[in-house]
């Protein structure tokens, strides 16, 4: 399996940055030693009010109780990482025309803004030069849009020559786009840049079209279906990751995690939307390198100067787009396939089954409920729909059990939490029932903790629809670009306690399970409002089911002297990849001398 930097290093295209990245912990400890956090005060009175320290603040009950805390940041130094960034950021300036992400000269900027006038919006303007936007050629723009945040504040204003976002890091500001959808803000941009991809499926339509799919899918993630799939689709699945584990462990050699996890969540998506193994823990699956790639495309089309793609000619010629094309070529036609053969088991079986009994069969997939449902629905909408959860549900949930096994890794307090949980609510050693997930508590708290870290996507993007006020008194245009910086807020001093560390414990374990509601939007991994993660259930049962099971049977240790560092596609992912070790407890337990 090649890891995710591999991958992307190897697509063509004209401008293909994702080999330069980089690394989390020298960009933060830059940000600490030379950002003010004062400044960010300053500018937002509303950014105050919500700091935990008021009385009111609901995050107080998660962010205040402290224990002794482990940091996740491994430290490094930076100089190597900025090397070839500066190199690809000087072939970026020299390369004309498309792809130019970001990298505007500074006299367009300048340009486009005589053009536009005085800004009266009120929206600070991050002082964003060419050697800051550098770092965005690493594939991680995250990063810079925090270093921004620090200097200018929560809510500002990023131009780069015709582009202009404005960047949101501040809870209440997010809440009211994100609930304000359909009748202030629409998807915009990601629609635009994502079609190639999803066509006209749920996860990028808008309006009426997006409602009625909607209603029509998010039945088939009802409990009921994902009790079934506990033991049907995310054990089974993860058994087979075990498998794997058991002779990885005897073998004593390292393995990339990032790339197993990856395999799991495919397998288990492809199972549980479609009813088909992928099995791709055991064989290469080239749906996992198209489903990259696609990812890699739509990010780069966000961020491209010029939206060249839009002309079907230019997007015959130039290598980048030949290679996205090909991608979701291989995407849907594996779709189109799998919807045919379940159609034909559904058509036989339509007439038999009474609900009970469906859900009682081996298949509570998403693909026969919406066939079994018989609503009017077209092939290609069919197709789009179940691309859309593949996409959506494949990656976001294989990163989110790498960073927590990462961040677990690296606290041996959290891990042994962790085991004595495990060894308590599953003593005889059982795989976990749906009744049973419920009270690994505290493996669930590793795994929202890791997702605040770690926010997957780490920024949301809307786009105004009408002028509009956002709190803290910022004017916003009709048809201006905004950008959640989901990463901002989750990293936010103001809005968290000892923010950069990995501490489960801050989300009270007998408490709810965190979400925005009861966060007051300091908290929105699944984000928020109308458009909110379809899936988040699902995703947190998937995971708390496979983290019980590995860490029942293993313990893992990084490989030292690795540089993770950070790129995105779409969710975060590792640079190299995440090699370790893998112990057998049950083997070191069973060897441990008896004492009489
Ligand atoms: C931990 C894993 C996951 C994370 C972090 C995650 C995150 C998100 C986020 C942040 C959004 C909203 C984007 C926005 O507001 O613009 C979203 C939407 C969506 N997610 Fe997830 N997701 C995860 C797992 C899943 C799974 C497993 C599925 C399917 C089974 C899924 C299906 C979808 C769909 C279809 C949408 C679009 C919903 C709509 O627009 O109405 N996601 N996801």
């Amino acid at each position: 399996m090649q890891s995710s930097a591999a991958r992307c290093a190897a697509a063509p295209g004209p401008l293909s940055f994702s080999s330069v990245t980089t690394d989390r912990t020298s960009v933060h400890s830059k940000q600490t030693l030379s950002r003010s956090t004062p400044s960010l005060l300053r500018r937002s009175p509303s950014f105050k009010t919500a700091h935990p320290s008021s009385s009111n603040c609901p995050a107080k009950t998660f962010s205040h109780r402290r224990g002794p805390v482990q940091c996740n940041a491994a430290k490094g130094d930076d100089s190597e990482s900025e090397a070839p960034l500066k190199e690809a950021a000087g072939k970026a300036i020299d390369a004309a025309g498309a792809g130019l992400s970001w990298v505007s000269p500074e006299w367009l900027t300048k340009l486009v803004s005589t053009f536009q006038g005085p800004d009266d919006s009120g929206v600070p303007v991050a002082n964003a030069q060419l050697n800051d936007v550098q770092e965005l050629l690493g594939g991680a723009l995250f990063l810079p849009l925090f270093r921004w945040m620090l200097e200018t504040g929560p809510v500002y204003r990023l131009a780069a020559g015709p582009r202009n976002f404005v960047i949101i890091g501040e809870p209440q500001a997010a809440k009211h786009v994100l609930r304000n959808y359909g009748t202030k803000y629409h998807k915009g941009l990601v629609a635009e840049v994502s079609e190639f991809l999803f066509g006209s499926g749920f996860a990028i339509a808008e309006a009426e079209l997006w409602q009625t799919r909607r209603k029509a899918v998010a039945p088939s993630l009802h409990r009921k279906y994902l009790s079934t799939m506990v033991d049907t689709v995310f054990a089974a699945c993860s058994d087979q990751l075990i498998a794997k584990l058991e002779r990885v462990a005897a073998s004593g050699k390292p393995i990339n995690m990032e790339a197993a996890f990856s395999q799991l969540t495919l397998d288990v998506i492809g199972k549980s939307v479609f009813n088909y193994d992928f099995d791709s823990l055991t064989s290469d699956s080239p749906v996992i390198q198209a489903v990259y790639t696609a990812l890699k495309e739509t990010e780069s089309r966000s961020t491209d100067i010029l939206p060249y793609w839009q002309v079907p000619l230019l997007c015959k010629l130039i290598p980048r787009q030949q290679k996205a094309a090909a991608a979701v070529k291989l995407i849907q036609e594996t779709v189109e396939r799998l919807v045919a053969q379940c159609k034909e088991i559904v058509e036989a079986e339509n007439e038999r089954l009474t609900e009970e009994e469906y859900i009682n069969e081996s298949d509570p997939s998403v693909l026969r409920f919406l066939l079994a449902s018989r609503e009017e629905v077209s092939s290609t909408q069919l197709r789009d729909d179940l691309l859309s959860m593949l996409v959506a549900g494949h990656e976001t949930t294989g990163s989110v059990l790498t960073w927590t096994v990462y961040l677990l890794a690296q606290s041996p307090s959290a891990r042994e939490k962790v085991f004595e949980e495990l060894a308590r609510v599953l003593p005889d050693g059982r795989s976990p029932s749906f009744a049973d997930t419920r009270e690994l508590k505290y493996i669930m708290r590793c795994i929202n903790e890791s997702m605040r870290l770690y926010p997957h996507p780490p920024v949301l993007i809307r786009r105004a629809i009408v002028d509009d006020e956002i709190p803290g008194g910022y004017k916003v245009k009709t048809g201006q670009d905004v950008m959640i910086s989901v990463y901002n807020i989750h990293h936010s001093p103001q809005v968290w306690d000892k923010a950069e560390e990995f501490f489960p414990e801050r989300f009270d374990l007998e408490g709810q399970v965190p979400n925005e509601a009861n966060t007051d939007f300091r908290y929105i991994p699944f984000s928020g409002g109308p458009r909110k993660c379809v899936g988040d259930q699902f995703a947190l049962l998937e995971s708390v089911v496979a983290l019980a099971k590995l860490f029942q049977r293993f313990d893992f240790e990084l490989v030292p002297g690795q540089d993770i560092g950070m790129t995105t596609g779409a969710t975060i992912h590792t640079k190299n990849g995440l090699y370790m070790t893998v112990k057998d407890r049950q083997k070191a337990l069973s060897k441990e001398p008896v004492l009489v």
